[in-house]
């Protein structure tokens, strides 16, 4: 297992440390600080009451919970959230309700999202005239189509 220790400052004692819900998985939890209650299409800026001090060369990236998205279309705006190493402030999470019918009700203490820790490398650019070939070249969004998949399948 792959671990890297993380200083964690608990904003609100009360909420549990942010942790893995099974040995293994990627994110651990994020909690809802306070309660607040979603219309539909309605977005919030939900603080999770936690502030962490990640080392260099690290980031951690706020990602939405997929039981949320698929139950009640509950997401996050700027899924990842990205936060940086020299961050000193309370994570926050953007959530957004895109249901279209139905409120959604976040009761404080819920698991809101997940926060997945990652070293990140930062690029030195050097700027060419004429990029390395590459078997894709600039074919992109969508350039190999979908119908490949439904003839393999059959
Ligand atoms: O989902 C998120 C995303 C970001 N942050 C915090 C940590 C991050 O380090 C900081 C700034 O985020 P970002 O760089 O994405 O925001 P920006 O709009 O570029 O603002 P800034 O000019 O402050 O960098 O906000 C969160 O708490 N939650």
């Amino acid at each position: 297992m792959l671990t890297v220790p993380v200083a964690l400052r608990r904003l609100d004692p009360d909420l549990p440390v942010p942790r893995q819900a099974r040995a293994g998985d990627a994110g651990v939890d994020l909690h809802a600080r306070e309660a607040v209650t979603l219309a539909p299409g309605e977005r919030a800026l939900v603080a999770t009451g936690v502030a962490i001090a990640l080392p260099e060369g690290y980031a951690a990236f706020v990602h939405p919970r997929s039981g949320l998205a698929a139950r009640h279309g509950v997401s996050i705006v700027n899924a990842p959230g990205t936060v940086d190493a020299g961050y000193r402030g309370e994570i926050l999470v953007n959530l957004v309700n895109t249901d279209t019918r139905e409120p959604f009700e976040v009761r404080r203490g819920d698991r809101i999202a997940q926060l997945v820790v990652q070293q990140v490398a930062t690029p030195v650019f050097e700027v060419v005239d004429e990029l390395p070939a590459s078997e894709r070249g600039d074919g992109g969004h969508g350039h190999t189509g979908t119908e490949e998949t439904v003839a393999h399948a059959t």
